[in-house]
């Protein structure tokens, strides 16, 4: 599992190790890591050139700790000061002593400096910081045409919730300390941060502090179900599909598509495109409805392109079964009955169907991306996965660490994907997985799938649907490569 920690425990975490390490034991760490990834990302580091942007405060002293352990093997070190009066003295006499020099960040030449840098170091701002970047970092930040790495997290982004206000740092890569900053994992401030690499300063935090996690290969192929020499077809679960319609029998196709390989051992199908879903998927149960009639299963999904038929919804909803709402469905649920449900529930809006359940525009779901999927999962007391670019999961309890998946691709924005997570997920649900794994799991094939099947060419739904054996082959395999 990959770990992320909010400004506040890093923080405390930080206190509590310098008081047993001696005064700056732990910066220099911090440097150390930070002056060996540059010079990976160097290449040769005697000859070249290198340009350190320092702030106020102890991030730019990690940047001048760094420029020092470069220049002394060779480096031309330049470091510019963006607060002259406040740059980390220790790190300024490091740097000086090992032959950098050090120009104030108004100096006429400082822009070229920047411009003729094989390494641009941002150590503006880390976790102090607030807001975007004033305009003389921003407009020195612009100048950077070689590598550009930021020191702990790109100076101008939220470290907590990957919010992105103003002006901010475009990093090629960015070297962080003791643990992941939620922020370096959700859009929009991943996108700025470019390759992680995680430096260990020896930060010890519980595993009840965490607050954002991203399931690695070994996690997912822990949690995916495996059928045994006792398991039947309805002993590894049936989901039951409640989607399509008239107008849309796609959606119907895709959800059983997805749910054919979610590892449940039956997928029931209910609704107006029985004719569609048997044609591509003879081994489909179907029904023409009501669900309740339906039979027995161990998990419903009901939404992708039902359009405004509700029906189905209150014998779901009723079911003491988990279920997972999607596209209309989402529109069609009443909160306070979803709220109510014993059996747990979850929701898999994208931005749109967010901000409409919300009542605010999609640019606010996706500037501010994790506070609207906990505000979501709170006000519905469900699971909430919503989707995108990084895809987020809340679990209703707020106190518990929101999950985000990393595999995703941007070729997954193609119709009827979405219809292919949501049944995957629901067959998941249907074969045992807790709603955050079944959710995050979910997530992690489709994004995997997507990323086998389109290998650098445009994809459709079906596509994905069709690679989810091999994502989920890759993740197994992994396990013991
Ligand atoms: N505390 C520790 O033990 C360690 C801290 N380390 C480094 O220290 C950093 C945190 O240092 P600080 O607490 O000094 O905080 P920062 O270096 O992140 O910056 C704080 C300073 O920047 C100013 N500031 C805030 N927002 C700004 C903005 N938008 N534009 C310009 N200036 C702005 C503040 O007035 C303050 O003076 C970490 O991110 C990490 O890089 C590492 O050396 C590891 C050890
Ligand atoms: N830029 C992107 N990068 C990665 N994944 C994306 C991006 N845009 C969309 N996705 C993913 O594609 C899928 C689209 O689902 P959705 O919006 O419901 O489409 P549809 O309703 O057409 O099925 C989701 O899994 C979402 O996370
Ligand atoms: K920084």
């Amino acid at each position: 599992m990959r770990l992320a920690h909010d400004v506040e425990t890093v923080r405390s975490a930080e206190r509590a190790l310098m008081a047993r390490l001696p005064e700056g034991a732990l910066m220099q760490r911090a440097a150390a890591g930070l002056a060996t990834a540059c010079a990976d990302l160097l290449g040769k580091v005697y000859g070249s050139r290198v340009t350190l942007l320092v702030g106020s405060g102890d991030n730019g002293g990690d940047a001048l700790y760094a420029g020092a352990r470069l220049a002394r093997r060779g480096a031309g070190v330049t470091a510019l000061l963006l607060s002259p009066d406040r740059a980390h003295a220790g790190g300024l006499a490091a740097l000086r002593a090992a032959g950098g020099t050090v120009l104030d960040a108004q100096d006429r030449n400082a822009t070229e400096r920047v411009g003729r840098a094989d390494l641009v170091v941002d150590g503006i701002v880390g976790i102090g910081g607030k807001g975007g970047l004033r305009p003389r970092a921003a407009e020195l930040a612009d100048a950077a045409r070689g590598t550009v790495v930021a020191v702990d997290l790109p100076s101008g982004v939220d470290a907590d919730t990957g919010e992105v206000r103003g002006a901010a740092v475009r990093a090629d890569a960015t070297v962080t300390f003791g643990t992941y900053k939620p922020g370096l994992l959700i859009d929009p401030a991943r996108e700025y941060a470019g390759a992680l690499r995680l430096v260990d300063i020896g930060l010890e935090l519980a595993p009840a502090e965490t607050g954002l996690e991203a399931l690695q290969y070994a996690d997912v192929a822990a949690l995916l179900p495996r059928p045994t020499g006792e398991s039947d077809k309805y002993r590894r679960g049936v989901v039951g599909i409640v989607a399509g319609s008239a107008r849309y029998p796609g959606a119907a196709v895709l959800a059983v598509a997805g749910a054919l390989h979610g590892g449940a051992g039956a997928v029931r199908y209910v609704g107006p495109a029985a004719d569609a879903v048997l044609a591509r998927f003879p081994e489909a149960l179907v029904s023409a409805g009501p669900p309740a009639k339906a039979g027995r299963v161990q998990s419903w999904v009901i939404g992708p392109g039902l359009g405004d038929d509700p029906s189905g919804l209150h014998d779901v909803l009723a079911s003491d079964v988990p279920v997972l709402i999607d596209a209309d469905g989402l529109r069609l649920a009443d909160p306070a009955t979803v709220r109510d449900r014993a059996a747990p529930t979850v929701l898999t809006p994208h931005a749109g169907e967010a901000a409409a359940l919300l009542g605010v525009t999609r640019e606010q779901v996706e500037t501010e991306r994790l506070a609207s999927v906990r505000e979501l999962a709170a006000r519905y007391d469900a699971t909430v996965l919503l989707k995108g670019s990084t895809t987020l999961i809340s679990p209703p309890d707020e106190t518990r660490p929101a999950r985000v998946n990393p595999t995703g691709s941007p070729w997954l924005a193609t119709a009827g994907s979405g219809d292919v997570l949501s049944g995957l997920t629901g067959s998941l649900l249907a074969a045992g997985l807790a709603p955050l794994d079944a959710a995050s799991v979910g997530a992690h094939l489709h994004g995997l799938a997507a990323r086998h099947a389109a290998d650098g060419a445009p994809i459709s739904a079906q596509d994905v649907a069709g690679a989810l054996r091999s994502a989920w082959q890759d993740v197994t395999e992994n396990l013991f490569a």
